[in-house]
């Protein structure tokens, strides 16, 4: 096989206390998929299907130290999130067999424009400028699935410079990983490398150059990063 460029570099993430890495090949993201979240975003909350989004493999980046400040953006948001990966693919998995297919999970963030991503909303166009651009999903290292002690209960929260913006609980999902993998996989087969970023609870809000975001669930991983200058 003769490349005619150098083929990229394969996005990955670190998998803890090892120094193995987790090949990255698609990030599928929930929406609106915590009660509260829907209604601070001013829409009701209800079980209608869940919606999914994606963001390019190398959005993913090591929360480890800064992630840039985005270009075209007067208004960058976190997002912090249960992020399952998917170690062995299928397609029409059922939900009780979902278990089979992760690999582990971790914390990350859905780093969100939300000037343009709430633009896009109002004219009814894409939102990819608003939430898939460069580092925009800096993540915690990987926790193996027989080390993750749940995926259907804990507590997830997110601080700003020490101050809890975030505080909800894995159990207050409105489509539970089981159910979401489940739909997502009717859509298209899931694949070994995939990541599933499970949608973010209320209290999401701006940051600024020198902010120091902190994020966590408890009992799983926990992350932190600086908000550097813009990009
Ligand atoms: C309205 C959003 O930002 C959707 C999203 O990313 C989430 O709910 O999580």
């Amino acid at each position: 096989m003769n490349y005619v460029l150098p083929p990229p570099e394969q996005a990955a993430i670190a998998v803890r206390g090892t120094d193995d890495l987790f090949p990255v090949r698609r990030i599928f993201c929930v929406g609106r998929n915590y009660a509260a979240h829907a209604r601070e975003m001013g829409r009701d909350p209800d079980r209608e299907p869940p919606f999914f989004f994606t963001k390019p493999a190398d959005a993913a980046v090591p929360a480890v130290g800064a992630i840039p400040y985005p270009p075209e953006t007067e208004n960058l948001h976190y997002e912090a999130e249960l992020v399952v990966a998917i170690g062995t693919g299928g397609r029409d998995i059922p939900p009780e067999r979902v278990a089979d297919h992760i690999w582990g999970a971790t914390i990350g963030l859905d780093m969100t424009r939300r000037d343009l991503q709430l633009a896009a909303r109002d004219l009814g166009r894409p939102w990819d400028w608003g939430k898939a651009f460069d580092n925009s999903a800096p993540l915690a290292p990987l926790v193996p699935l027989a080390e993750v002690p749940s995926l259907t209960e804990g507590r997830i929260w997110l601080k700003v410079n020490g101050e809890l913006r975030q505080d909800a609980d894995l159990a207050d999902l409105i489509w539970p990983v089981a159910e979401h993998i489940s739909i997502l996989s009717r859509s298209m087969a899931i694949a070994p490398g995939d990541l599933v970023m499970t949608g973010t609870p209320a209290g999401v809000g701006a940051v600024v150059p020198g902010d120091v975001i902190a994020a966590g669930i408890d009992g799983l991983a926990e992350m932190e990063v600086t908000i550097g200058p813009q990009a």
